[in-house]
Formats: structure tokens, C-alpha cells, sequence
């Protein structure tokens, strides 16, 4: 039970934490230049969405449902995704969050941060002119289906009868799981709370901080964030019931280094549910 009590209390001073997160500061933290310079091989924003299209375009990924676990207020995430799939579900734990991709969503122009540059460079890297880029746009508006509340710590981490009984064909999560859990025991068990979601043999591909202690969800906003190293990382999957297909791991550059977190890696793993 003290241990069980422990976990909780971990928990509820988590979603304290994310009770001040502000999602406009959150996207100039880390959605603008430096982070996110597409003019630059090595910001943290273009070797990502890079990871992201090589997973969904070798030729192993397929289906309907896309799920994306802990969306925040962005869609980079989902821009390559959406030209695989024909149903995306985003998810957030914060209402503010899910407000803001309604907005996006809705076209309603009043966005907090302009994506073209974002649906641009995944054109590019389709193969795409970037002027491509409203018929992106216009592609991932019709394949997003819902916006849904999430709490990676719930046994069931979306409300019952929410996907299909076979359970999603892919996960999407983006430095959500490390940034949410108090503990790697905590980390470990979200990790297994979303492997539900998935079908056997869907894909997981997976985000993350690595060396990451805590990040300002906003000014003043600090949020505490349990360091991971790869290691930890490969064990959790394994534990949680996933193979592992490729990890790959960014250094951040000094001056990728902007005093919002203290991260000093990112990894992209690329499993499978077993
Ligand atoms: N119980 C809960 N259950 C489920 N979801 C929860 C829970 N509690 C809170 N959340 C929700 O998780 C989301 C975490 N979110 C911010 C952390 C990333 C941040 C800090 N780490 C380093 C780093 C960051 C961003 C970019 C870069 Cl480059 C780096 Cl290096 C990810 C958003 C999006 N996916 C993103 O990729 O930016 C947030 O939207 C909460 O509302």
C-alpha cells in the first residue's frame, strides 16, 4: 500500500505541475528557431520529423488508425503519419492543449504558431514541391477524426470504447511519457498503460528526452522530468511488452542548449507490440 500511495502522490503532484502549462510559451520555447531551424541539419525539429518519415515510409507500417499519445499543442508529429493512415486521433491531458489543435483544426487562423514551415519541409521530404504544403494541410485536417482527454497513468488511458476492440494499428508520442512520469517505475508502467492501445503487432514510434531533469512548461512553469539514458529506455520497452526495431539517438549542440530543459539527448524508438 506505502508504495502503491507513493506512486499516487508522485502523480497528483505531476498533474499539479501541468495545472500552470502554457501552451503559447510552450511552442516559442521549443517550436522556433533554434530548435526548430529548417535552414539547419542539426536543430532538434527537422531530425525528428526525418525520423518520423523514414518509420512510416519503409514499407512495415500500415493501417487505419493512428493514435498520438500526449499531443500538447502540436501537429508536427502527425504530418507524415497523416499521409499513412486515414484515421488520427490526437490526445492531450490538458484541455488547453486539445483547444489549441481544435483551433488549428477548425482553421480558424487565430493558430499561436504558423506550421507551413513544418508542412513544407515534410513535402520536401515526401518528395514534394513545398508549395505543396495546403493540400498537406487539407489532408491532415480530413484525417484527424478526434481530440480526446488522456492520462498515461490510468490502467486505461482513454475513455472506454474509444477505439476499436483490435485497439490502434500505431502509437505516436513525443516526449510526453518521461516528461509526465515522477519515477522510471512510472515511466515504465505508462509505457505499458499505452501498449493496450495497440494492436498485436501495431508499431509504437517513440520520442523522448534522454539525460532530461526537469523543463519550464511555461515562464516560471517548472516541470520536473525523470531522466532516462538509452539503456533505460531499451529495458522499459522490453518490460512493456514491445520489440524493438531501431533506436536512434540526437545529441543536442550547445546551442541547441536554450535554458527551457536541460535535456542533453533525444531518441527515436521505432517497436513493435508483441
Ligand atoms: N498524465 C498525462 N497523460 C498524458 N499526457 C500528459 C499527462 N500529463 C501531462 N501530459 C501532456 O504531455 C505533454 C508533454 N509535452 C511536453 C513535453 C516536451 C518538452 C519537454 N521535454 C524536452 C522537450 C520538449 C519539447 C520539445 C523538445 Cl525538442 C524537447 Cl527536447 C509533449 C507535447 C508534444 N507531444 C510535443 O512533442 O511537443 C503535454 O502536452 C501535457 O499536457
Amino acid at each position: 500500500m506505502m508504495e502503491e500511495k507513493g506512486e499516487k502522490n508522485g502523480v497528483a503532484a505531476m498533474a499539479a505541475c501541468y495545472q500552470k502549462f502554457d501552451p503559447v510559451a510552450y511552442l516559442q520555447y521549443n517550436y522556433t528557431p533554434p530548435r526548430a531551424d529548417f535552414t539547419r541539419k542539426d536543430s532538434i525539429v527537422p531530425w525528428k520529423l526525418a525520423c518520423l518519415h523514414r518509420a512510416l515510409n519503409e514499407g512495415d507500417v500500415s493501417g487505419e488508425l493512428l493514435v498520438d499519445i500526449g499531443s500538447g499543442p502540436t501537429l508536427y508529429q502527425l504530418m507524415s503519419g497523416c499521409e499513412v493512415f486515414n484515421k488520427v486521433i490526437l490526445t492531450d491531458f490538458l484541455e488547453v492543449n486539445r483547444q489549441e489543435l481544435r483551433r488549428w483544426l477548425q482553421d480558424e487562423g487565430k493558430c499561436s504558431l504558423d506550421w507551413t514551415p513544418y508542412l513544407e519541409h515534410v513535402c520536401k521530404l515526401e518528395g514534394r514541391r513545398p508549395s505543396a504544403w495546403p493540400e498537406k494541410a487539407a489532408k491532415l485536417r480530413q484525417v484527424i477524426v478526434d481530440i480526446l482527454p488522456i492520462d498515461v497513468h490510468c490502467s486505461q488511458p482513454l475513455a472506454p470504447d474509444t477505439l476499436p476492440s483490435a485497439g490502434a494499428d500505431c502509437l505516436v508520442s513525443c516526449f510526453c511519457l518521461e516528461s509526465v512520469s515522477p519515477d522510471l517505475p512510472a515511466f515504465t508502467r505508462a509505457l505499458g498503460n499505452i501498449q493496450k492501445l495497440l494492436r498485436p503487432g501495431g508499431h509504437l514510434l517513440l520520442i523522448g528526452a534522454l539525460g532530461e531533469s526537469y523543463y519550464f512548461g511555461g515562464p516560471g512553469v517548472r516541470i520536473p522530468v525523470v531522466p532516462l539514458n538509452e539503456a533505460q529506455v531499451c529495458t522499459s520497452l522490453k518490460e512493456s511488452g514491445y520489440t524493438l526495431i531501431r533506436l536512434e539517438v540526437y545529441t543536442l549542440s550547445q546551442d541547441m542548449r536554450v535554458g527551457v530543459d536541460d535535456v542533453t539527448g533525444v531518441f527515436f524508438a521505432k517497436a513493435k507490440r508483441d
